[in-house]
């Protein structure tokens, strides 16, 4: 059931700014929304139209089928946890979960059952009379949290609210965010300009580049086929090089010709390939599809990141589980499954088009 929708949202700052281009989104109730995108590219001023902080110049936005564009933020049922986490330092953990229920006088007893409840959901069973300044980041974090479900709202935006913590906390945040939103089965927004943030915990991800919705999607979708240059760059690292479609299933790119999966795109037709590093392997030159030569390699714990200079010039990265040596010349081996072949300066929609009538051949 979709709880929110924007349509046809623009929204022009008093300055002449254009930050928003005609955005179009429907949200489901119960799902985990992220909206991923550089600084700058509109993610938290659509948060604040959802919320009602800001107004929108065009366009009206829905909620559970209502158009609430003109309606006050506190009459919303949306909370937001913030960046900075917005908390009373001078009131304890309890004051402040309790806060938004005290507001609305609701009786005493209903108040400490609820808080006690918000406080087990985030984990902070027994921390109710701590001081804010007594916990940690992630800890006051999770208050931040409790503070905005407490009065159970049906969406809960959140405003780029890891970015404080270090990295390790941030990954255990993500993890404990999903768990929450699944546990409380309402639906979440979370803006972030941080890929690997979205990819690990969406349902669905919008990207958004200079206002605009490049590309929405599963996590995977979105991963395996970003419709355009900007989409492959920012979601991931990508080797994208030119190239050309030379029939069905065949694309030619680095002097070489290779067969691939994607279709649909004529004959002749200019093309952009994209080749995950992590779908590359090393080989012995004889083996490989392609020959480079190694120029820098950095161990990252898990993988080696090795960059590589083919015959045509290209710099190649690549992940491999096994070291090389600097100058050594290898070969590079990849799966025709994973040349994603995406035409020039494709439109979303047109990308769908393509895959539609390339699936209905199948
Ligand atoms: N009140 C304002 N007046 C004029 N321009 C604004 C105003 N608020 C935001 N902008 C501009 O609108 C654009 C989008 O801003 P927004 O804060 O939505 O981006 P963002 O994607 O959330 O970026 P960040 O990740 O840096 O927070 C930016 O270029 C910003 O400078």
């Amino acid at each position: 059931m979709e709880i929110i929708k924007l349509d046809h949202i623009t929204k022009q700052y008093d300055d002449g700014f254009v930050a928003l281009k005609d955005i179009n989104l429907e949200l489901e109730s119960g799902k985990f929304y992220s909206l991923l995108g550089p600084s700058g590219s509109g993610k938290t001023t659509i948060l604040r139209i959802i919320a009602g902080f800001t107004e929108a110049s065009a366009g009206r936005v829905y909620f559970d089928g209502q158009d609430i564009t003109n309606l006050d933020a506190s009459k919303r049922h949306i909370n937001t946890v913030f960046q900075n986490y917005a908390l009373f330092p001078h009131l304890n953990v309890y004051e402040n979960v309790a806060f938004a229920l005290k507001l609305r006088r609701r009786p005493e007893n209903e108040i400490r059952a609820k808080v006690r409840e918000a406080l087990h959901t985030v984990r902070l069973d027994g921390y109710a009379n701590r001081e804010i300044s007594e916990l940690s980041g992630g800890q006051q974090q999770r208050v931040a949290i409790a503070r905005a479900i407490i009065n159970e709202p049906k969406v809960l935006l959140l405003d780029e609210c890891l970015s404080a913590l270090d990295k390790r906390l941030r990954k255990e945040m993500q993890f404990e965010l999903r768990a929450i939103q699944k546990k409380l089965g309402i639906t979440f927004i979370f803006v972030t300009h941080d890929q690997e943030e979205a990819l690990a915990m969406s349902d669905e991800i919008f990207v958004l580049n200079d206002g605009e919705i490049q590309q929405s999607g599963s996590p995977v979708d979105i991963y395996d086929e970003p419709v355009n240059d900007f989409v492959a760059r920012f979601i991931g690292d990508s080797n994208i090089l030119p190239g050309r479609m030379i029939r069905d299933f065949a694309v030619e790119f680095a002097g070489k010709k290779f067969e691939c999966a994607d279709a649909g795109i004529t004959s002749g037709e200019k093309v952009e390939v994209v080749l995950r590093p992590e779908d590359l392997d090393i080989t012995e030159p004889a083996a490989g599809k392609l020959l480079v030569t190694v120029q820098s390699q950095l161990f990252l714990g898990d993988h080696f990141e090795i960059k590589a200079v083919g015959q045509d010039g290209f710099e190649w990265l690549i992940h491999s589980t096994n070291g090389v040596q600097i100058g050594q010349e290898v070969g590079i081996f990849f799966d025709p499954e994973d040349i994603h072949v995406m035409r020039l300066g494709e439109t979303e929609e047109e990308f769908d088009a393509r895959l539609e009538t390339y699936e209905g051949e199948d």
